[in-house]
């Protein structure tokens, strides 16, 4: 059967998914740069639709992977208004793909004010009304990047526990340094999104709406505030998926 492959590539990992010629959704996978050339393309992919948000040493990854079947890659930008969304960028195409397309798919899926939490390398937040208009947003440093930071900086916090890679944790205190910086900057995320809720609704005066979750770092916010919102780990393939059925 006819599929058309779906890819975001972050600054960290790629995602992909299947569409069906109904135009159904099937994730597929969810993997770092690095491991890509480990999966071969399925049979049948009669095009691919790609949203890159990476550098170009990470771009040519991807094409060198889709170089080997021959695909023709679709490559989706960011645009001023399309799908009932309205970028509220004055110089539109600076908003990035990735960000603009999670927009596209929350609306398509229902028409509604909404907050996009993308918790990855970055974490991007993006509000849009009820019709459809992007009114701003933020982007911070992820939960990684966040630690990683202060380890450059200050590389003394965490001699002797480079090989970790265990997470911090939401309301819990450190006891010593890795642990202080561990959870530092897993509460410094949950401090942003528990923000972004007071701004939508003292701010925004916001109060039927919905708050939609995606990116990696999810996983590390407290279940009192996941309960809040929903999780949507293919918000930007739901946006690429707008664009590839209409084609
Ligand atoms: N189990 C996990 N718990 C917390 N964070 C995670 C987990 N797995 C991956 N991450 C974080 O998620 C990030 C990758 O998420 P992703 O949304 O794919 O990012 P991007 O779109 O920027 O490539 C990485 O920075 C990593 O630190
Ligand atoms: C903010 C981002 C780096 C987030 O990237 P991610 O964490 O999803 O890999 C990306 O959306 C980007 O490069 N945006 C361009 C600048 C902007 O959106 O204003
Ligand atoms: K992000």
């Amino acid at each position: 059967m006819a599929h058309k492959l779906l890819i975001d590539a972050g600054n960290t990992r790629v995602k992909t998914a299947l569409m069906d010629a109904e135009g159904h959704l099937e994730p597929w996978l969810n993997v770092a740069y690095a491991e890509l050339n480990q999966h071969t393309l399925p049979d049948g992919i009669e095009s691919v639709w790609l949203a890159s948000v990476s550098s170009q040493d990470r771009n040519q990854v991807v094409e060198a992977w889709l170089d080997n079947a021959k695909k023709t890659v679709v490559r989706v930008v960011t645009e001023s208004k399309a799908f009932g969304v309205t970028n509220s960028y004055a110089e539109f195409r600076n908003l990035g793909v990735d960000r603009w397309l999670a927009m596209v798919g929350a609306f398509d899926e229902q028409p509604k004010a909404t907050v996009i939490i993308d918790a990855g390398t970055a974490i991007t937040v993006d509000w849009i009304d009820e019709n459809g208009q992007h009114l701003g947003g933020w982007i911070a440093p992820g939960v990684h990047l966040m630690k990683h930071s202060v380890i450059n900086r200050a590389p003394g916090v965490f001699v002797g526990h480079e090989g970790d890679d265990h997470w911090g944790k939401a309301h819990q205190l450190g006891q010593n340094t890795p642990e202080c910086l561990l959870n530092g900057c897993v509460n410094a995320f949950v401090g942003l999104v528990r923000q972004a809720i007071a701004v939508s609704e003292t701010e925004l005066d916001w109060f039927d709406y919905r708050i939609l979750f995606s990116g990696g770092s999810i996983p590390l916010l407290p279940a009192d505030l996941k309960r809040r919102g929903e999780v949507r780990s293919e918000l930007v393939l739901q946006g690429l998926a707008c664009y590839a059925r209409q084609a």
